[in-house]
């Protein structure tokens, strides 16, 4: 028994397997730290010098064609690792420090040509003898991408496989994740992933309302939080004249429509029924205002194939450190209400209500006293 104690404690601490790789990968439902887990991955089990992540910005067209993305889009650089220094950048702003964060998608025609014909694709050799090889990221997620290895040697065949076995894990545990965050109609996020971004929002922004004596206010304009709840306006009668199939149609339409008004960090949620969420960040009320009423426009813009045209109702509210997601939904949905009583297709701050004197808070609490 201790001769099995000591050859236990005796054996050399061993370099991570494909086996310890896998379990890391699918610890966290953080899809930032999942990504970080399959560069490590990669990094580790194919000796790779760099690792890096790209993602193709469409660039706003909800319904661009492959042609227009290839324009307009542009490849953005998400996560990046170096083998020799070990850092992570998941942070463009962190990125760019070392080159260029993003890029016309047209100047990189290998990474486009690995995304849409899901191939891997050897791009050769650099300035340095760097080897730099693609391999496509699951085009049917929203996180759809290219990996970029970069070498010392060619990639042997069986790093190779290693490589896409880890990419195929990857993809397989973002699906389980995309089937309990996501509605099913409309393909957003589900009210059950939203309470987890809330909360991590108003940790940032108390950390951020810590630190605006000191280096953020010399950075620049700080980013707040805001949240804003979108409502479709008469939507029972869309149903009513319609029928509940063309209602489902005009759901998943607005949703496209709203995805592509909004940028791409920005957090779109179904509510459920005709309800939507949008997590974005501003650097105050009128920076908030605008990309909400950029949404608003393009919605009352679209001409619906069966329902013709379509407005929608929308209530904000800046999100503060110690809010409860309830809190903050409730004093964005006043604005809802303001809006639907005042003609509807418009956007209403919370805090011009308060202003107005239209709504006053008591610990928390909304109290509507006039319309
Ligand atoms: N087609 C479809 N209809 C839904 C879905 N979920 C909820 N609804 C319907 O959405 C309608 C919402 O109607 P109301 O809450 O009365 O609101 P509204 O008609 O949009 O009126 P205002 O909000 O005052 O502008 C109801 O008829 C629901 O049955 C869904 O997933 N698909």
């Amino acid at each position: 028994m201790d001769g099995l104690t000591s050859t236990a404690t005796a054996r050399p601490l061993a370099e991570p397997s494909a086996l310890d790789h896998v379990v890391e990968l699918t610890r966290s439902r953080d899809r930032g730290l999942v990504e970080e887990s399959l560069i490590s991955a990669l990094v580790d089990l194919v000796d790779a010098r760099e690792v890096t992540i790209w993602r193709l910005d469409p660039s706003g067209a909800a319904d661009a064609s492959a042609a227009d993305v290839a324009q307009r889009g542009s490849w953005q650089r998400v996560t990046r690792r170096l083998a020799q220094t070990g850092d992570t950048a998941s942070n463009p702003a962190t990125a760019e420090a070392t080159d260029a964060t993003d890029a016309p998608a047209a100047s990189r025609p290998e990474h486009l040509r690995c995304l849409r014909e899901q191939v891997r694709v050897d791009v050769g050799q650099d300035l340095a003898g760097l080897h730099h090889v693609l391999l496509p990221m699951d085009s049917e997620l929203e996180g759809g991408g290219v990996i970029e290895l970069v070498l010392a040697q060619p990639i042997e065949p069986r790093d190779m496989r290693v490589a896409t076995s880890m990419l195929r894990i990857h993809a397989n545990f973002m699906h389980l994740l995309d089937y309990s965050e996501r509605d099913t109609l409309t393909g957003l996020l589900n009210r059950k992933s939203f309470d987890e971004t809330f909360l991590k929002a108003t940790v940032l922004e108390a950390r951020r309302q810590f630190a605006a004596d000191g280096e953020q206010r010399r950075q620049g304009q700080p980013r707040h939080p805001y949240l804003g709840v979108i409502d479709v306006d008469h939507f029972k009668r869309v149903n009513d004249v319609h029928g509940h199939l063309i209602g489902d149609e005009v759901l998943v339409l607005v949703a496209r429509i709203m995805r592509s008004a909004l940028r791409s960090e920005d957090r779109l949620y179904r509510f459920g029924g005709e309800e939507f969420v949008v997590m974005l960040d501003a650097s105050d009320d009128e920076g908030a205002r605008a990309a909400f009423e950029r949404l608003r426009l393009a919605v009352a813009a679209y001409e619906f194939p069966r329902a013709g045209h379509v407005t929608v109702s929308v209530g904000y509210v800046d999100v503060r450190p110690g809010d409860t997601p309830q809190a903050a939904f409730s004093r964005a949905d006043t604005g809802v209400y303001h809006a639907k009583a005042h003609g509807r297709d418009q956007v209403v701050a919370y805090a011009a209500l308060v202003a107005a004197g239209t709504v006053t808070e008591s610990d928390g609490e909304n109290d509507i006293v006039l319309f």
